[in-house]
């Protein structure tokens, strides 16, 4: 069997006085798309944040393609291929789609302060070869048609699509989408699941935290549940469904569709 991409073990975060998350413990294998659920406040972007370098745990591991990376900055690993989608924020609504393209393209550092010292045709060649992958990268998320658009004119899906191209743009091992499908119409949900296929038909591994439950059985082969800060199920969808210490976290107000006892 092969090392897991990613090994998280016995995490815990404070914020603050609180304890955010108590013991967090999972994996996520090469090539797997795991859905990272629970109800509101059980951990989800706490354990995001120190996966990604945004909040040092104060216990246990994290270790990805078999390396120890906590301590190390956001950027370090995200240049290590652990990368976490923008959010519609970071996009640059003033330029075009085209021109975000471009940026994530540049900001994943193949072209840059090099370029400078091009000769002029090499550079040339250099900016044709870089609007060419920008356009097949709009292409993949359906966007093509809207290249010349500014970024703040396309509608809502569209906009998480475009935030989904440009962390992809990376080319990372693993991809860490937080709720991908918020504020999504059933539509566009849907193509929202298919970019995520083809990212993982492309050989990039995902990690998603998403509270639209019809989505997350869908689309995982494995949810691993959290709730209070502690891991209370992992397995494969079908079994998350029938999981009885999963129906009673979720029942009281919770997302609809875990479980027969809360559909
Ligand atoms: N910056 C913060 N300051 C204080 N407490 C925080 C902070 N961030 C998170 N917490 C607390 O840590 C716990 C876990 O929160 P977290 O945001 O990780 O949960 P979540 O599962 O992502 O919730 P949601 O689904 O509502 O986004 C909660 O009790 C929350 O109140």
């Amino acid at each position: 069997m092969t090392a897991p991409l990613l090994r998280v073990e016995h995490v815990m975060v404070q914020i603050g006085g609180l304890v955010a998350v108590s013991d967090l413990g999972f994996e996520v294998g090469q090539g797997e798309v795991v859905s990272l659920i629970g109800p509101n406040g059980a951990g989800k972007t706490t354990a995001f944040n120190a996966i990604t370098g945004y909040i040092r745990p104060r216990r246990g591991t994290i270790h990805f393609e078999g390396r120890d990376i906590i301590g190390l900055s956001p950027e370090r690993i995200a240049a290590l291929g652990l990368v976490r989608s923008f959010q519609r924020t970071s996009i640059f609504g003033a330029c075009t789609v085209l021109e975000n393209a471009l940026m994530a393209l540049h900001l994943r550092g193949r072209a840059g302060l090099l370029e400078a010292f091009i000769p002029l045709p090499g550079r040339r060649r250099e900016e044709a070869r870089l609007r060419d992958e920008a356009m097949a990268m709009l292409d993949f998320v359906g966007l093509s048609a809207r290249a010349a658009a500014r970024a703040d004119s396309l509608a809502y899906g569209e906009q998480r699509r475009l935030g989904i191209a440009l962390a992809a743009a990376a080319a990372p091992r693993l991809l860490l989408l937080d709720e991908p499908a918020a504020g999504l119409n059933p539509s566009e949900t849907a193509d929202c699941m298919a970019l995520i296929r083809q990212l993982r038909d492309r050989g990039t591994t995902i990690l998603l935290v998403e509270h639209d439950m019809a989505m997350v059985m869908r689309i995982s082969d494995r949810i691993v549940v959290l709730n209070q800060g502690r891991i209370i199920a992992d397995g494969p969808p079908a079994a998350i469904r029938e999981n009885p210490e999963v129906i009673r976290a979720y029942l009281g107000g919770a997302p609809e569709g875990v479980g027969h006892a809360a559909a």
